[in-house]
């Protein structure tokens, strides 16, 4: 393994570097490399800095397979301890024999190679900070390929990375760049199989969906257990206390909390989190097998699916339903063994983190341990208020329902196809869907702003106008209303100037995103979504405007074709032919009219909404949603208008820059606010 090794690096790097130079790279730990790579980087010194970022991954990556192997390998040997029913000699026996199989195995694989790390550098190179650096040395190196492939691999592992994802947008402006070139140099090949499983699903196509989540969770089972082997690793050095079994705790849980974090890395699709991942599998596991007939399948997946979520209505509905037909019995209900075992470890290791945690309390300060560990949302979201989870429940089944009466779904009615890819959203309710709407890609949704919320906004939309002089043309649609607008960086910059305040900006991006993740995931998009144009706008009547007017507030329109007297809706420029979803959330009512309308071509109305505070309208783009805004004939009504694109060339980067701003404001705030008390001392 060693020899071949160090044959690859031989080949790959026989020009360009000297025989002593390739045999010092084999003596130098990773860590080195690393360092003088960002030594390089320093310096400008781009070719360097390259060259030593690139072995230090690579070689990090030979050093961390072969401990992987290793620990494996005396795994097997042993018997997990488990911290019941041993006394302390036999389970330091068993750690013993452990620790000297692992010890024999690295030396015979690793050799001169078993450097001891630093915890901090191993957690630099597990959430890719080398391809951070890299990004910046192909790009002055003016390799726009490698520099894009770099900046796409580090993203995969820091999704809120908005400097990051500023540099994408930037690369992918460039004429020169292509879209191939944003690839994932790390991508696990479970997700590959995942995102093929998906497709094949979403088409109906059910033996390759089969065959490919199949795999899918195979490869993911491996790469859990790499990443919780990944956890045995050298201690952060802050080894709270001294005392023998203070620090084994200490340093048990460390270990705990990386691997809990192994499910949330474990759970992110092409750049975004997916909530319930390993769970959901098999319940796409389960509609699968149920369409190809093979029942003991579907019911061994249904059951899986039960350990997760045991109260879940539609899969208990749907294993009441497999036990009512004749072939079935039920010893079926099997549990799929190795998701049996991940489970039971998680569950398990979690209840000892709560033991912990209520014996040192104030040493240790563990997130998220109450409640399922399966419900696990994206770092640092909110708790999901009590009472709101059930509520959601009934209403996905009650857009199950939608879906089956709109015939866009042909299966027996019993069993229903999962569609809750991501899109719960605790205290959001739809209200209305397609069917009421009278269109398959159209959704009214209730919840996403609080009534104090939309008040901040309805405020922040008047610093539109009175805060930076708004100028320009203030009846945009029709003479009886003013209409006046604020997008999210003028909203940043009138908080520079402190003409607004930073949290109520601050909201604005935080509300825009919430309704962004909403739509994506109620029609469950598989791929991202990016802002393309964020306004923040409000229509108020003039003292003029009379209750009979026959004009539109909003005539009617297309969001991302140019609608022609004779209904065509030609997708061409003026046209903002890059949209591909609209959303607008409303921030109030109390005014008169202003209802939002979609029609048909010829204009008569289909259906309507009436605006309300915390209201979300979602529809897709294009002309099979024409529709427009009814006069407003008294009052003033505000909305956050969003235009979602997938194509991330038009991703508003305005977002990054507002996000930026506030950032360092709030960073001066906090500062200022340290620094008063030594003022007044
Ligand atoms: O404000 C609304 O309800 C809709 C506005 C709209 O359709 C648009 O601005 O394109
Ligand atoms: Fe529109």
């Amino acid at each position: 393994e060693l020899a071949s090794f160090s044959e690859k690096l031989v080949a790959q790097h026989a020009e360009g570097s000297s025989p002593e130079e390739l045999e010092e790279l084999l003596e130098t730990p990773y860590f080195e490399l690393y360092g003088k790579g960002k030594d390089a980087y320093l310096d400008e010194e781009w070719e360097r800095c390259v060259w030593y970022m690139e072995k230090a991954v690579m070689v990090h990556k030979h050093v961390a397979a072969h401990k992987f192997r290793c620990r494996q390998r005396c795994f097997n040997q042993t018997v997990e301890p488990s911290f019941e029913g041993h006394s302390t000699l036999q389970m330091m026996r068993k750690f013993m024999k452990r620790a000297a199989c692992t010890d024999r195995c690295e030396q015979a694989s690793l050799g001169g190679m078993r450097w001891e790390g630093v915890n901090e550098i191993q957690q630099e190179m597990d959430s890719r900070v080398p391809y951070d650096y890299m990004q910046l040395c192909y790009y002055k190196l003016g390799d726009l390929q490698k520099a894009a492939a770099s900046a796409y691999t580090f993203l995969q592992m820091n999704l809120n990375h908005d400097i990051m994802r500023a540099n994408i947008a930037f690369y992918r402006q460039m004429e020169e760049v292509q879209q191939e070139w944003f690839r994932d140099r790390e991508k696990n090949h479970w997700k590959r199989r995942f995102m093929d499983g998906m497709d094949h699903y979403l088409m109906n196509q059910f033996e390759d969906a089969r065959d490919s989540l199949e795999a899918a969770l195979e490869l993911w089972y491996q790469e859990y257990g790499k990443c919780r082997s990944s956890c045995e690793r050298p201690n952060n050095m802050d080894i709270k206390r001294n005392d023998l079994w203070m620090s084994l705790t200490d340093r048990y849980v460390e270990l705990l909390l990386c691997r809990r974090n192994c499910i949330v890395r474990m759970s992110h699709i092409e750049g975004r989190f997916v909530e319930q991942l390993l769970a959901n599998m098999f319940h796409y596991l389960q509609y699968v097998y149920f369409q190809l007939k093979d029942w003991p399948n579907a019911m061994r997946n249904a059951a899986t699916y039960l350990i997760f979520y045991p109260t879940d209505p539609m899969m208990t509905q749907n294993v009441d339903y497999f036990l009512s037909l004749s072939w079935a019995s039920e010893d079926m209900l099997e549990v799929r063994p190795e998701a049996a075992a991940v489970y039971e470890v998680v569950e398990l290791e979690r209840k000892l983190l709560q033991d912990i945690q209520k014996n040192f309390g104030d040493e240790y300060v563990i997130e998220g341990l109450h409640g399922n560990a399966w419900y696990q949302d994206e770092p640092n979201a909110s708790p999901p208020r009590p009472n709101e989870e059930e509520e959601e429940e009934e209403k996905d089944e009650e857009y199950e329902k939608e879906i089956l009466e709109d015939g866009e779904e042909e299966a027996q009615p019993r069993v229903t196809k999962d569609v809750r890819y991501g899109y719960n959203m605790p205290g959001v309710t739809v209200v209305k869907g397609p069917r009421d709407l009278k269109g398959p890609k159209r959704m009214v949704a209730d919840g996403i702003a609080s009534e104090e919320e939309c008040k901040m906004l309805s405020h922040l939309a008047k610093g539109g106008t009175e805060g930076n002089g708004y100028e320009g043309d203030k009846h945009v649609h029709t003479e009886f209303e003013r209409f006046d607008g604020l997008t999210v960086l003028q909203a940043a910059e009138l908080a520079k100037r402190g003409l607004v305040s930073v949290d109520h900006a601050e909201m604005y991006l935080n509300l825009s995103n919430k309704a962004r993740r909403y739509v994506h995931g109620y029609f469950h998009m598989k791929h991202q979504l990016f802002f393309t144009y964020t306004h923040l706008v409000c229509r108020t009547a003039e003292p003029y405007s009379t209750d009979d007017r026959t004009d539109l507030s909003h005539p009617i329109h297309a969001d991302n074709c140019h609608l022609l007297p004779d209904g065509s809706c030609p997708k061409k420029l003026p046209a903002f032919t890059w949209r591909d979803w609209s959303a607008i959330l409303y921030l109030n009512e109390g005014f008169k009219g202003g209802e939002f309308i979609f029609t048909h071509a010829n204009e008569s109305v289909q259906s309507s909404v009436k605006p309300k505070c915390g209201r979300l309208v979602g529809f897709s783009a294009g002309e099979e949603n024409l529709h427009g805004v009814k006069a407003v004939v008294k009052g003033r009504r505000c909305a956050l208008a969003m235009w979602y694109t997938l194509d991330e060339r038009y991703n508003e980067v305005e977002h990054y820059q507002a996000r930026k701003i506030l950032q360092t404001l709030k960073k001066h705030r906090t500062k200022a606010s340290k620094d008063k008390p030594k003022e007044e001392l």
